[in-house]
């Protein structure tokens, strides 16, 4: 498994998101179930499409105090998911608290904190009090994961050339906010196109709706791994 594509599975349907599944490949892409999808079909979901041979990003985002937050970790790993994730904002004791319940696992899912979302920008940010913007914010919030022990970050591949340079080559970061020439930005705000944020250094290109929303969505999801390769 080579593509760094994960389709972001956001259906309101379990039967839906199992229909797109099929007509994919875990050749072409690893499958994304957030928070929509696995209220809707929880685990049982989760194992369905890994027994179509689909690696998971459970992307649940977990926010809390690092008792809670470790053992929802713990469980996602028990689940057999490749990738699961939390919010930075927890602070170090939480993210710590996280990587310490999947540390000793033989076979344990990658660790990633989310940064500053996608769908913000500086504006929203100065709203919440913070007087840095989405570039500043996001450099701190990866420095705290890297040295709180997980793998790696979601930021957008905006900011993904600062983070290389300053967390290394082997910090994981996975980018959402993907756009199409073309597609319409919706909700998102800090948008890159797939060849872009490879360029830029991301190492995994979350992608929902320019794919699910496509009337072929293999074809599109074909022809952006053929552009990247
Ligand atoms: O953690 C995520 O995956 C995530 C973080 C973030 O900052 N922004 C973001 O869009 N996401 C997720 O990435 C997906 C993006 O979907 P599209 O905007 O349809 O491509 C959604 O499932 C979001 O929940």
């Amino acid at each position: 498994m080579t593509s760094p594509v994960l389709v972001a599975l956001d259906y309101a349907d379990t039967i839906d998101a199992l229909a797109l599944a099929r007509r994919l490949s875990p050749e072409l892409c690893r499958l994304k179930v957030g928070k929509e999808l696995f209220t809707r079909g929880g685990p049982q979901l989760v194992e369905r499409l890994q027994e179509l041979g689909f690696e998971i990003f459970l992307d649940l985002k977990f926010h809390d105090i690092p008792n809670t937050v470790a053992g929802a970790v713990r469980a996602a790993a028990d689940l057999g998911v490749w990738m699961v994730n939390v919010h930075a904002g927890g602070g170090r004791r939480m993210m710590e608290a996280a990587a310490e319940a999947l540390a000793g696992r033989s076979r344990r899912p990658l660790l990633i904190a989310v940064t500053v979302l996608t769908s913000m920008t500086d504006e929203d940010l100065r709203e919440l009090g913070y007087s840095e913007g989405a570039e500043a914010r996001v450099q701190k919030l990866a420095a705290l994961t890297r040295d709180s022990g997980l793998d790696g970050v979601v930021c957008s591949a905006l900011e993904a050339p600062g983070l290389r340079a300053s967390c290394g080559k082997d910090f994981c970061l996975v980018t959402p906010g993907i756009r199409l020439a073309g597609d319409a930005a919706g909700d998102q705000r800090r948008v890159v196109t797939p060849a872009d944020a490879l360029a830029n250094g991301a190492d995994y290109l979350v992608i929902g709706r320019s794919i699910t929303g496509a009337g072929d969505p293999l074809a599109v999801l074909q022809q952006i791994c053929s552009d990247i390769a």
